[in-house]
């Protein structure tokens, strides 16, 4: 254990389940985008997840690259139980290290938990987005990430009331 309470590990195949189930409440209040199964297998080495004492699953975030300077924090759940107790902090911390190890600089997310982000010193992009030359090549990509960063027009409906954010690591 880091700390008397809980552990920040890497994700491994057996923790996906549990990590559909920490997340399909939040899908279903719209908070999260839902994800098939077989997605999260594909995005596995992405995820850190968190456990307590006992071994039950209570957070996971993942760090997904954009470009060569660019990630998104993605999935970032606590169970219910857990929130307020510094798992979510723990999470981002261990996701903008992980960021840096790859050798990115800017870190995006979309969020309804803008508090949250900006207390970890992100900001709010407004309608920022990339140079021309790096657009062109975002938008050749077809996932959906992507597109809510680029503010694509058929996101839309996933982007309405959340904020884009974005923390350059220093
Ligand atoms: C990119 C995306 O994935 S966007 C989606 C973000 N996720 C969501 O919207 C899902 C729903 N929300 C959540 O799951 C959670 O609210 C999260 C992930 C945003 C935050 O998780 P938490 O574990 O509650 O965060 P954490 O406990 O670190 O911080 C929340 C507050 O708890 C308090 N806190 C922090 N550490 C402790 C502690 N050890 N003991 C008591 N309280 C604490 C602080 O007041 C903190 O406030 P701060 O934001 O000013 O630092």
């Amino acid at each position: 254990m880091t700390n008397q309470e809980f552990l920040v590990r890497r994700a491994r195949t057996s923790d996906v389940p549990r990590i559909q189930a920490l997340v399909e409440p939040l899908v279903q209040q719209r908070i999260l985008l839902g994800k098939d199964l077989v997605v999260f297998y594909e995005a596995v080495q992405e995820f850190r997840v968190v456990e307590d004492a006992n071994g039950d699953l209570v957070g996971c975030g993942a760090l997904h690259v954009m470009w060569e300077d660019l990630g998104e924090v993605r999935t970032l759940a606590v169970s219910q139980d857990w929130l307020g107790k510094g798992v979510g902090h723990a999470l981002l911390g261990r996701l903008e290290a992980d960021a840096r190890e790859l050798g990115l600089s800017r870190l995006f997310c979309l969020t309804f938990e803008v508090g949250f982000f900006v207390r970890h010193d992100f900001v709010d992009m407004g309608s920022e987005t990339v140079d021309p030359a790096v657009y062109a090549e975002l938008v050749r990509s077809h996932d959906e990430g992507v597109a809510e960063f680029l503010d694509l027009a058929r996101v839309k409906p996933n982007t309405l009331g959340n904020t884009r954010m974005l923390k350059r690591l220093v």
